[in-house]
């Protein structure tokens, strides 16, 4: 809720090369400290066409300060929950393990395949005396997903610039820095992943936690190191898409918010999916514990 009482419903994190949404109007910045400490930059609130407003977030900072494994995950997913966003639309840069989808591409994939090395804190109830197991067959909000494929889809025919929408792929979230070895990249093809990144763990974990509904907008960049008789990726190949394709998700962005912030319901799609996923808790939670829990799932941990 902003401080005229408007909601915030969408949240939209940039990724890689995508650091503001300057097509839409600055309403105002908002930097709410969590229990996991600040987000990675404060949070641009903007107001689309029609006056709804949305939450942007710069996943490594406005000026890239926080690399992969150190990007503040729960306290950006925390401190969009706390401004009253239903539903993140998340964008990043990704490599392709596969031919048909070149740099440039955008994808939205349906699946996740972890190859984190456990060095991110990945649950909100970490550290806490409460255990929870939330749900994650399906890593990104269905209804969300199929939703987003016809206006996505759209919205890059209207642009203009022919870009393709790939839809119904796996992504494997490895943990950097560094890029994949060759004979690494070959084995996430042979294991079924079409694209590759570093940062939608534990990002869309967190999220479902926080009973967030996710979506994910792959930008592809580059062949990662799989093609036999081309170079490895380097940065350098990366940063020269980024800007295209950062232009590209600005005018998506933009096209699409303006109509998923009327889907009441579609926003709300993960609202009680934590209900069942919190194990019968003891009378020894203490206040803090419930405090620290509420502030993402006040439905839940009320104070006494
Ligand atoms: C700049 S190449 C590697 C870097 O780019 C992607 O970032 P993001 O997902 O935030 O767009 C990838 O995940 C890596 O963090
Ligand atoms: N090849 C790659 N590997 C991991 N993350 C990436 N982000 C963009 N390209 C990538």
């Amino acid at each position: 809720m902003s401080s005229s009482g408007q909601p915030i419903l969408i949240g939209v994190i940039g990724g890689s090369g995508l650091y503001h949404l300057d097509n839409l109007t600055f309403v105002k910045e908002a930097n709410p400290e969590t229990p996991w400490g600040f987000p990675s930059s404060p949070i641009t609130i903007a107001s689309l066409p029609s006056g709804a407003l949305v939450a942007f977030l710069a996943r490594h900072g406005k000026h890239h300060n926080h690399a992969p494994s150190a990007v503040p995950v729960r306290a950006n997913i925390a401190a969009l929950k706390s401004l009253g966003v239903q539903t993140i639309v998340a964008f990043s840069a990704v490599g392709s393990l596969r031919e048909e989808i070149a740099p440039g591409h955008f994808v939205l994939p349906s699946q996740i395949i972890d190859r984190t090395k456990g060095i991110r804190p990945a649950s909100f109830f970490e550290g806490t005396k409460v255990v929870a197991h939330a749900s994650f067959g399906d890593p990104f909000t269905p209804k969300l997903v199929s939703w987003l494929e016809a206006r996505v889809s759209k919205a890059l025919v209207d642009e203009g610039k022919g870009v393709p929408l790939h839809t119904g792929k796996t992504i494997i979230c490895m943990e950097g820095p560094q890029f994949s070895t060759r004979a690494e990249s070959i084995m996430y093809r042979a294991w079924g992943a079409d694209l590759i990144n570093m940062s939608v763990l534990p990002e869309s974990k967190l999220a479902r936690e926080a009973e967030i509904g996710y979506a994910l907008i792959a930008t592809s960049t580059d062949y990662d190191a799989w093609r036999p008789h081309s170079e490895a990726v380097t940065a350098a190949e990366v940063f020269k898409t980024l800007k295209q394709n950062a232009d590209t998700s600005r005018f998506v962005a933009a096209a699409v918010l303006e109509d998923l912030v009327k889907e009441t319901d579609l926003l709300q799609a993960e609202m009680g999916s934590m209900q069942y996923s919190i194990m019968p808790r003891s009378g020894e939670m203490s206040a803090k514990d419930v405090a620290t829990l509420g502030y993402v799932l006040p439905g839940y941990f009320k104070p006494l």
